[in-house]
Order: structure tokens, then sequence, then C-alpha cells
């Protein structure tokens, strides 16, 4: 696959700007920047993980790739086609499994199906995402019977019960604990592999991103831009060796990282304070 060749791209984000209309001092409407000039190329199979300081806009990047929320400027275009509303082509899986409390997990993961499907083969498709996620015997439990891992495998089997060419995953492992998440992570990475998924991943772990990416795209404090994507250059079948995650590769991949990463976080962090120090002055009737 010729990576540098954008004819190959699934999905070519190109100059995406959103803004958001806030109301600001003395409750006027103000512009807020949340993104700008986005630019990225995800390819056929690819396993793309999104990292950035908190508020760069990562959600609002997923949410415009997912169709549930329009650019400001700019477009993103799917096997060729624009983007302009959710699709079958996108499943979505969320950090708090937006699950429905009134539905068993079979009748949660039959839920995207039913508009196009009759009962029996909405039944048996969900039955058989259960059991690629590892929940096959807990089809009539309800989500308040299930833990944070086994609900999260619930949504994601929702997710893909439609059978979607991509994965859009914002922060889905972050509230479940660190032994489940290692669990949750291998299986993903499997299923996607066997199941031939492009995914975009959004996560605040630099290791969850090394175990899990093709590629990591770092963005810069907000209003966030890609600031550099860094290739994962190790084969699937290495990162589920029991010392991938204390291997040189690994450590040289972290330290990389994170030095990206560090210079937006402490952005991020100044451009709050200085926020607050600004409405503090202004508060005391003062300017800065
Ligand atoms: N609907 C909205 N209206 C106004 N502002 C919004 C809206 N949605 C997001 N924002 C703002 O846009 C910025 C980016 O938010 P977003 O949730 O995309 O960031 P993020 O990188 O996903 O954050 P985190 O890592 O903390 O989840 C934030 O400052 C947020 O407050």
């Amino acid at each position: 696959m010729n990576k540098d060749n954008n004819d190959t791209s699934k999905i070519i984000i190109r100059n995406i700007k959103k803004t958001f209309e806030r109301k600001g001092k003395k409750s006027k409407e103000e512009e807020f920047l949340a993104i700008d000039n986005v630019n990225l190329d995800i390819y056929n199979g690819e396993f793309l993980v999104i990292l950035g300081p908190s508020g760069c806009g990562k959600s609002t990047l997923l949410d415009i790739i997912g169709g549930l929320s329009t650019p400001s400027k700019g477009e993103i275009k799917i096997n060729d086609k624009i983007v302009d509303g959710p699709g079958l082509d996108r499943g979505i899986v969320f950090q708090q499994y937006a699950l429905l409390p009134w539905r068993n997990a079979l009748h949660n993961v039959t839920f995207p199906l039913e508009s196009h499907l009759d009962k029996k083969e909405c039944e048996k498709i969900s039955k058989e995402y259960l059991s690629l996620v590892g929940l096959s015997g807990f089809e009539d439990r309800y989500p308040n019977e299930l833990s944070g891992g086994m609900k999260q495998r619930v949504a994601i089997a929702r997710a893909l019960a439609i059978d979607p060419e991509i994965l859009l995953m914002d922060e889905p492992f972050a509230a479940v604990d660190a032994q489940t998440r290692s669990i949750l992570q291998e299986d993903l990475l499997k299923i996607t592999e066997n199941n031939k998924k492009t995914v975009i991943f959004i996560t605040h772990s630099i290791d969850e991103a090394i175990f899990l990416a093709d590629k990591v795209a770092i963005m810069t404090a907000r209003p966030g831009t890609i600031k550099e994507i860094v290739n994962i250059p190790i084969s699937r079948q290495h990162r589920f060796k029991t010392d991938f995650k204390s291997s040189t590769d690994f450590a040289r991949l972290r330290h990389k990282i994170w030095e990206l990463l560090k210079e937006e976080v402490i952005k991020s962090q100044e451009i709050k304070e200085n926020k607050l120090e600004f409405e503090t002055s202004i508060e005391k009737g003062g300017g800065i």
C-alpha cells in the first residue's frame, strides 16, 4: 500500500475548522475557535490514534467525522464522498457506553439494526457480535447487571453490528480499570484486524496509543490542529509479546510522543491560566 498516495485514502480530512457560538462577557455571543486547519489522511484498514491536551478539540473532530456535527470550514471525504451526516459506514463508541438501560445486552445491540432488518435477523446478528466481543451467555443481562468493561464490550458489539467500514472511538476505555483496559485493547486490536476495520481512536494514554496505533496524530493546544504524525512501525504480532511494553522500541516511541505532547499540554495549561487571570482581573474591574 502506498501510504503517500492520496488516491488510496479512505478518509480525507481537509482544512477543517470549527467555531462554536458562545456567550461571552455581558452575555454577548462570541465565536470560539475549537479546531483549525486540520488535515489528515487515513488509509483503508489503518488504526489511527489521536492524542492531544484536554480541550484541544479531539471530540469535536471525531463528531465531525461521524457526521454528528458540521465543520465551519473544510471538508471530509469517505470513499470519495463528502460527509454530510451520520451513516452506516461509521460505527461510533463513546467513553460513557451510552447503552439503553431499559434494554438487555442483546436488544441494545439489535437497536441500530431494527430500522432495516426483521426481528429474527437482528437477534441472530446481535448474538454473533456479542459472541465476538466475548459476551456469549450475557444476552439477557441489563446494563446495570454488567461491569464497566462488559458494558463497553456491548457498546463495541453494537457499533460493529451494522458492519461499518470505520469505527470511531472516543476514549472508549477511559472508564474501566487498568487490567480490563489492557484486555479490551488486545481484543479490539484482534477484532479490528480480523474484520478489516479502519479505526480512529481518541485517548489520553500514550501507552494505549503505541499499543494500538499504526500511526499517532498529535494535536496542538487549542485551537487544535495536527502537530505531527508519528508512525508506529511495529507488527501486530510483536505487540502481543509480554515484553513489548518494556522493550526499547516502546520506550523510544513513548519518549518521542511525550516530548511532542508535553509542549502542547504546557501551552494548554498556560492558555487556561491566562484566561483565568484575565477573567479575575476583569471581575476586579482592572486589566492585565
Ligand atoms: N457544543 C459546544 N459549544 C461550545 N463549546 C464547545 C462545544 N463543544 C466543545 N466545545 C469546546 O471546544 C473545545 C474542544 O472541545 P473537545 O471536547 O473537542 O476537546 P477534547 O480535546 O475532546 O477534550 P478532552 O480531552 O478534555 O475530552 C473545548 O474548549 C470545549 O469547551
